[in-house]
């Protein structure tokens, strides 16, 4: 499972990874909007940001409960002690980079609500740090080689791209 903040690049090393494996994908966006016709944005304007952040904690606890696959999380489902209690047993990579390359990166997507980095790190950075087996500075790593770090730490050679 890959675990960051907002920007921090989970969706696009989940891909990688998923493809790698040949295992299913669960991304929290699609997942959403499957489950509910809409972005979290929009679910945190009609339910409040409480009520986006039970629906996104819902779905790691319904995916970790199903078929091996690569879960990438919504960046508040660490503040769910339900979620860091399940997240036992399983692989977690944390993505990071400072708050300035997540604010760019941000900015790709009119998915995302607008939650400014600095305003969740404090809170957030011990659960990640408390869930995480490995940890990657995402300003400094490409996906490719993040991907390539995580498929050896299970033991899997890198995927090939030829
Ligand atoms: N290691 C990286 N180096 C440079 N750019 C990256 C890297 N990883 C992701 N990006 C770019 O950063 C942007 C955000 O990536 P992505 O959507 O995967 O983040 P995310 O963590 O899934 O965001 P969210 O929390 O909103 O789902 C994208 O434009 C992506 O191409
Ligand atoms: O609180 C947050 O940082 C977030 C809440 C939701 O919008 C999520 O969709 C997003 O991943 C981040
Ligand atoms: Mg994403």
């Amino acid at each position: 499972m890959l675990v960051g903040l907002m920007g921090s690049g989970k969706s696009t090393v989940g891909r990688l990874i998923s493809d790698a494996l040949g295992r299913p994908l669960s991304d929290s966006d699609p997942f959403l909007r499957a489950r509910y016709g809409a972005t979290a944005a929009q679910i945190a304007a009609g339910h409040g940001v409480a009520g986006l952040h039970e629906r996104e904690a819902e779905h790691v606890l319904a995916e970790l409960r199903g078929e091996p696959k690569v879960i990438t999380a919504a960046a508040s489902s660490v503040e769910d002690p339900r979620v860091r209690d399940a997240l036992r047993g399983t692989l977690v990579v944390w993505l990071d980079a400072p708050d300035a390359v997540l604010t760019e990166r941000m900015r790709t997507g009119d998915h995302r609500p607008a939650f400014p980095p600095e305003s969740v790190r404090a809170r957030r950075e011990p659960y990640f740090r408390e869930v995480a087996d490995l940890t990657f500075d995402v300003s400094v790593t490409t996906p490719e080689e993040i991907a390539a770090a995580v498929l050896a730490e299970m033991g899997l050679p890198a995927a090939d791209h030829g």
